[in-house]
Protein backbone atom coordinates (compact mmCIF):
# COMPACT_ATOMS: atom_id res chain seq x y z
CA UNK A 1 0.00 0.00 0.00
CA UNK A 2 1.41 3.52 -1.08
CA UNK A 3 1.10 6.12 1.24
CA UNK A 4 1.44 10.02 0.52
CA UNK A 5 4.17 12.01 2.03
CA UNK A 6 5.17 15.43 1.58
CA UNK A 7 3.49 17.52 -0.88
CA UNK A 8 3.14 20.98 -1.86
CA UNK A 9 2.20 22.96 -4.95
CA UNK A 10 2.47 26.25 -6.45
CA UNK A 11 4.11 28.71 -9.40
CA UNK A 12 7.30 29.03 -9.34
CA UNK A 13 8.96 32.04 -11.27
CA UNK A 14 6.40 34.54 -12.54
CA UNK A 15 8.19 37.17 -13.43
CA UNK A 16 6.49 40.51 -12.23
CA UNK A 17 7.31 44.34 -13.30
CA UNK A 18 5.31 46.69 -11.56
CA UNK A 19 5.64 50.56 -12.53
CA UNK A 20 4.78 53.12 -10.13
CA UNK A 21 3.57 56.11 -12.60
CA UNK A 22 1.87 58.74 -10.22
CA UNK A 23 4.29 61.13 -11.69
CA UNK A 24 6.53 61.64 -14.57
CA UNK A 25 9.42 60.06 -12.45
CA UNK A 26 8.70 56.48 -12.79
CA UNK A 27 9.74 53.89 -10.41
CA UNK A 28 10.20 50.55 -11.23
CA UNK A 29 10.05 47.32 -9.18
CA UNK A 30 11.03 44.21 -11.15
CA UNK A 31 10.30 40.55 -9.09
CA UNK A 32 10.96 36.89 -9.74
CA UNK A 33 7.82 35.74 -7.27
CA UNK A 34 7.04 32.11 -6.47
CA UNK A 35 4.34 30.91 -4.21
CA UNK A 36 3.43 27.49 -2.92
CA UNK A 37 0.83 25.88 -0.73
CA UNK A 38 1.27 22.93 1.72
CA UNK A 39 -1.65 21.42 3.87
CA UNK A 40 -4.26 18.65 3.11
CA UNK A 41 -4.22 18.24 -0.34
CA UNK A 42 -3.89 14.51 -0.50
CA UNK A 43 -7.54 14.14 -2.24
CA UNK A 44 -6.14 16.18 -5.08
CA UNK A 45 -3.35 13.27 -5.42
CA UNK A 46 -4.97 9.99 -4.24
CA UNK A 47 -8.30 10.57 -5.50
CA UNK A 48 -8.05 13.11 -8.16
CA UNK A 49 -10.47 15.40 -6.10
CA UNK A 50 -9.46 19.23 -7.00
CA UNK A 51 -12.14 20.92 -4.68
CA UNK A 52 -9.69 22.01 -2.58
CA UNK A 53 -6.66 23.14 -4.96
CA UNK A 54 -6.27 26.97 -5.41
CA UNK A 55 -5.03 26.90 -9.03
CA UNK A 56 -1.59 27.52 -9.59
CA UNK A 57 -2.67 29.85 -12.05
CA UNK A 58 -4.93 31.61 -9.71
CA UNK A 59 -1.53 31.80 -7.52
CA UNK A 60 0.28 33.63 -9.80
CA UNK A 61 -2.58 36.04 -10.88
CA UNK A 62 -2.81 36.80 -7.11
CA UNK A 63 0.55 37.78 -7.43
CA UNK A 64 0.31 40.27 -10.81
CA UNK A 65 -2.87 41.41 -8.88
CA UNK A 66 -1.11 42.26 -5.40
CA UNK A 67 1.77 44.04 -6.64
CA UNK A 68 -1.19 46.94 -8.07
CA UNK A 69 -3.70 46.08 -4.99
CA UNK A 70 -0.96 45.49 -2.06
CA UNK A 71 2.08 47.61 -3.61
CA UNK A 72 5.55 46.83 -3.52
CA UNK A 73 7.08 48.89 -1.05
CA UNK A 74 9.73 46.06 -0.08
CA UNK A 75 10.10 42.42 -1.20
CA UNK A 76 9.13 41.20 1.92
CA UNK A 77 6.18 43.19 2.74
CA UNK A 78 4.85 42.36 -0.83
CA UNK A 79 5.53 38.20 0.26
CA UNK A 80 3.99 39.03 3.87
CA UNK A 81 0.89 40.00 2.07
CA UNK A 82 0.87 37.76 -0.63
CA UNK A 83 1.31 34.83 1.36
CA UNK A 84 -1.48 35.99 3.62
CA UNK A 85 -4.09 36.16 0.73
CA UNK A 86 -3.19 32.54 -0.44
CA UNK A 87 -3.28 31.21 3.38
CA UNK A 88 -7.24 32.96 3.64
CA UNK A 89 -8.23 31.83 -0.10
CA UNK A 90 -7.10 28.00 0.18
CA UNK A 91 -9.27 26.60 3.58
CA UNK A 92 -7.24 23.81 2.96
CA UNK A 93 -3.80 25.35 3.45
CA UNK A 94 -1.91 24.87 6.32
CA UNK A 95 0.81 27.58 4.99
CA UNK A 96 1.73 29.51 1.90
CA UNK A 97 5.10 29.67 1.17
CA UNK A 98 6.31 32.98 -1.18
CA UNK A 99 9.84 33.93 -2.26
CA UNK A 100 10.36 36.53 -3.95
CA UNK A 101 13.89 37.81 -6.12
CA UNK A 102 14.48 41.38 -7.06
CA UNK A 103 16.25 42.48 -9.44
CA UNK A 104 17.74 46.07 -9.15
CA UNK A 105 17.52 48.68 -11.29
CA UNK A 106 20.07 51.95 -11.72
CA UNK A 107 18.00 55.17 -12.88
CA UNK A 108 18.71 56.35 -16.45
CA UNK A 109 16.02 59.18 -16.49
CA UNK A 110 12.47 60.35 -15.63
CA UNK A 111 11.73 56.69 -17.14
CA UNK A 112 14.43 54.77 -18.12
CA UNK A 113 16.53 52.29 -16.59
CA UNK A 114 19.32 50.15 -16.79
CA UNK A 115 19.96 46.56 -14.74
CA UNK A 116 22.48 46.96 -12.04
CA UNK A 117 26.06 45.85 -12.49
CA UNK A 118 24.98 43.67 -15.45
CA UNK A 119 26.94 44.29 -18.80
CA UNK A 120 30.09 42.90 -19.79
CA UNK A 121 32.87 44.74 -22.09
CA UNK A 122 34.09 43.43 -24.58
CA UNK A 123 36.87 43.70 -27.50
CA UNK A 124 38.34 41.73 -30.58
CA UNK A 125 41.91 42.67 -32.23
CA UNK A 126 43.31 41.08 -35.45
CA UNK A 127 46.81 42.10 -36.22
CA UNK A 128 48.05 41.58 -39.71
CA UNK A 129 51.11 42.43 -41.74
CA UNK A 130 49.11 45.82 -43.16
CA UNK A 131 47.83 46.36 -39.96
CA UNK A 132 45.78 46.39 -37.25
CA UNK A 133 41.91 46.60 -36.14
CA UNK A 134 40.18 46.89 -32.87
CA UNK A 135 36.14 46.18 -32.55
CA UNK A 136 35.28 47.02 -28.86
CA UNK A 137 31.98 46.28 -27.55
CA UNK A 138 29.75 45.49 -24.64
CA UNK A 139 27.32 43.00 -23.86
CA UNK A 140 24.41 42.03 -21.41
CA UNK A 141 23.66 45.73 -21.41
CA UNK A 142 19.67 45.38 -20.03
CA UNK A 143 17.39 48.64 -20.41
CA UNK A 144 14.34 49.77 -20.21
CA UNK A 145 12.05 52.27 -21.01
CA UNK A 146 8.81 52.14 -18.56
CA UNK A 147 7.28 54.44 -21.29
CA UNK A 148 8.27 56.95 -24.12
CA UNK A 149 7.79 53.72 -26.41
CA UNK A 150 5.28 52.65 -29.58
CA UNK A 151 4.40 50.52 -32.10
CA UNK A 152 1.90 50.93 -34.64
CA UNK A 153 1.37 51.48 -38.50
CA UNK A 154 3.18 47.83 -39.00
CA UNK A 155 2.15 45.14 -42.30
CA UNK A 156 -0.77 43.41 -41.36
CA UNK A 157 -1.32 40.18 -42.77
CA UNK A 158 -4.09 37.19 -41.82
CA UNK A 159 -1.92 35.87 -38.93
CA UNK A 160 -1.58 39.29 -37.22
CA UNK A 161 -2.92 39.65 -34.08
CA UNK A 162 -0.71 42.07 -32.46
CA UNK A 163 -2.69 45.21 -31.12
CA UNK A 164 -0.83 48.52 -31.73
CA UNK A 165 0.26 50.18 -28.70
CA UNK A 166 0.78 54.04 -28.01
CA UNK A 167 2.65 53.10 -24.56
CA UNK A 168 4.60 50.11 -24.43
CA UNK A 169 7.82 49.32 -22.20
CA UNK A 170 10.96 48.66 -24.30
CA UNK A 171 13.89 47.06 -22.93
CA UNK A 172 16.34 45.16 -24.31
CA UNK A 173 19.55 43.32 -23.15
CA UNK A 174 21.97 45.07 -25.65
CA UNK A 175 24.97 43.62 -27.34
CA UNK A 176 27.25 46.63 -29.13
CA UNK A 177 30.26 46.27 -31.08
CA UNK A 178 32.10 48.80 -32.67
CA UNK A 179 34.94 49.72 -34.84
CA UNK A 180 37.67 52.03 -34.90
CA UNK A 181 39.45 53.22 -37.90
CA UNK A 182 42.90 54.10 -35.76
CA UNK A 183 44.54 52.64 -32.82
CA UNK A 184 45.70 55.95 -31.34
CA UNK A 185 42.98 55.78 -28.85
CA UNK A 186 42.42 55.98 -25.10
CA UNK A 187 40.62 53.16 -24.86
CA UNK A 188 39.03 53.20 -21.64
CA UNK A 189 37.51 57.01 -22.06
CA UNK A 190 36.39 55.74 -25.31
CA UNK A 191 34.53 52.64 -23.95
CA UNK A 192 33.15 54.78 -21.22
CA UNK A 193 32.17 58.11 -23.83
CA UNK A 194 30.23 55.10 -26.05
CA UNK A 195 28.53 53.12 -23.18
CA UNK A 196 27.55 57.07 -22.14
CA UNK A 197 26.15 58.05 -25.74
CA UNK A 198 23.96 54.74 -25.79
CA UNK A 199 22.36 55.10 -22.23
CA UNK A 200 21.88 58.73 -22.90
CA UNK A 201 20.32 58.40 -26.11
CA UNK A 202 18.09 55.12 -24.90
CA UNK A 203 17.14 57.59 -22.47
CA UNK A 204 16.28 60.70 -23.96
CA UNK A 205 14.86 59.43 -27.28
CA UNK A 206 11.08 58.76 -28.47
CA UNK A 207 10.91 55.30 -29.19
CA UNK A 208 8.63 54.26 -32.31
CA UNK A 209 10.77 51.07 -32.95
CA UNK A 210 13.16 49.44 -31.60
CA UNK A 211 14.85 49.62 -34.87
CA UNK A 212 14.31 53.58 -34.12
CA UNK A 213 15.96 53.78 -31.05
CA UNK A 214 19.22 51.44 -32.33
CA UNK A 215 19.92 53.67 -35.27
CA UNK A 216 19.90 56.71 -32.72
CA UNK A 217 21.99 55.06 -30.55
CA UNK A 218 24.10 54.56 -33.87
CA UNK A 219 24.04 57.86 -35.03
CA UNK A 220 24.75 59.45 -31.69
CA UNK A 221 27.91 57.31 -31.35
CA UNK A 222 29.31 57.59 -35.05
CA UNK A 223 28.28 61.35 -35.65
CA UNK A 224 30.26 62.15 -31.83
CA UNK A 225 32.88 59.88 -31.72
CA UNK A 226 35.68 60.85 -34.75
CA UNK A 227 37.47 57.48 -34.50
CA UNK A 228 34.73 55.07 -34.81
CA UNK A 229 33.65 54.21 -38.13
CA UNK A 230 30.63 51.92 -37.59
CA UNK A 231 28.56 50.12 -34.86
CA UNK A 232 26.58 47.09 -35.00
CA UNK A 233 23.66 46.09 -32.54
CA UNK A 234 21.96 42.76 -31.84
CA UNK A 235 19.18 43.46 -29.33
CA UNK A 236 16.37 40.79 -27.88
CA UNK A 237 13.09 42.63 -27.38
CA UNK A 238 12.88 41.80 -23.86
CA UNK A 239 8.60 41.44 -24.16
CA UNK A 240 6.78 43.04 -21.29
CA UNK A 241 3.43 42.47 -21.45
CA UNK A 242 0.14 44.10 -20.00
CA UNK A 243 -1.56 41.96 -17.41
CA UNK A 244 -4.72 41.40 -18.26
CA UNK A 245 -6.80 42.72 -14.70
CA UNK A 246 -10.28 42.36 -16.47
CA UNK A 247 -11.32 38.95 -15.88
CA UNK A 248 -10.59 39.32 -11.93
CA UNK A 249 -14.04 40.41 -10.19
CA UNK A 250 -12.07 43.21 -7.92
CA UNK A 251 -14.04 46.34 -7.89
CA UNK A 252 -11.67 49.17 -9.32
CA UNK A 253 -8.73 47.25 -10.27
CA UNK A 254 -7.67 48.60 -13.36
CA UNK A 255 -4.07 48.47 -15.30
CA UNK A 256 -2.87 51.63 -16.52
CA UNK A 257 0.52 50.57 -17.88
CA UNK A 258 1.36 49.52 -14.07
CA UNK A 259 2.14 45.62 -13.71
CA UNK A 260 3.45 43.70 -16.45
CA UNK A 261 4.85 40.06 -16.92
CA UNK A 262 8.17 40.47 -18.12
CA UNK A 263 8.71 37.20 -20.87
CA UNK A 264 11.56 35.66 -21.74
CA UNK A 265 10.65 33.42 -24.94
CA UNK A 266 10.25 33.82 -28.11
CA UNK A 267 11.71 37.59 -28.41
CA UNK A 268 11.92 39.52 -31.35
CA UNK A 269 15.51 40.33 -32.55
CA UNK A 270 16.62 43.44 -33.94
CA UNK A 271 19.95 43.73 -35.41
CA UNK A 272 21.43 46.59 -37.45
CA UNK A 273 24.98 47.99 -38.10
CA UNK A 274 25.29 52.21 -38.26
CA UNK A 275 28.05 53.60 -40.39
CA UNK A 276 29.79 56.85 -40.44
CA UNK A 277 29.25 58.29 -44.10
CA UNK A 278 31.91 58.04 -46.47
CA UNK A 279 33.30 61.96 -46.46
CA UNK A 280 31.85 63.47 -49.59
O1 LIG B 1 10.16 47.50 -31.75
C1 LIG B 1 9.62 46.52 -32.31
N1 LIG B 1 10.02 46.13 -33.54
C2 LIG B 1 9.46 45.07 -34.21
O2 LIG B 1 9.86 44.75 -35.36
C3 LIG B 1 8.42 44.40 -33.55
N2 LIG B 1 7.64 43.35 -33.91
C4 LIG B 1 6.81 43.11 -32.88
O3 LIG B 1 5.95 42.19 -32.84
N3 LIG B 1 7.01 44.00 -31.88
C5 LIG B 1 8.00 44.83 -32.28
N4 LIG B 1 8.62 45.88 -31.67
Amino acid sequence: MAVLGENRYGKAESRVVRIVRDTPRHEIVDLNVSSSLRGDFDAAHVSGDQAAVLPTDTQKNTAFAYAKLHGVSSPEDYALALASRLLEAAPAAAAAEVRVEQYAWDRLGQHAFARRGGDVRTCEVTVSRSGASVVSGLKDLVVLKSTGSEFKGFLVDEFTTLAETDDRILATSLVARWRHDTTDVDWNASFDDVREVLLSTFATTYSRALQETLYLMGSAVVDTMPGIAEISFSAPNKHHFLVDFSGFEVDGLTNDGEVFIAADRPYGLIECTVLRDAPA
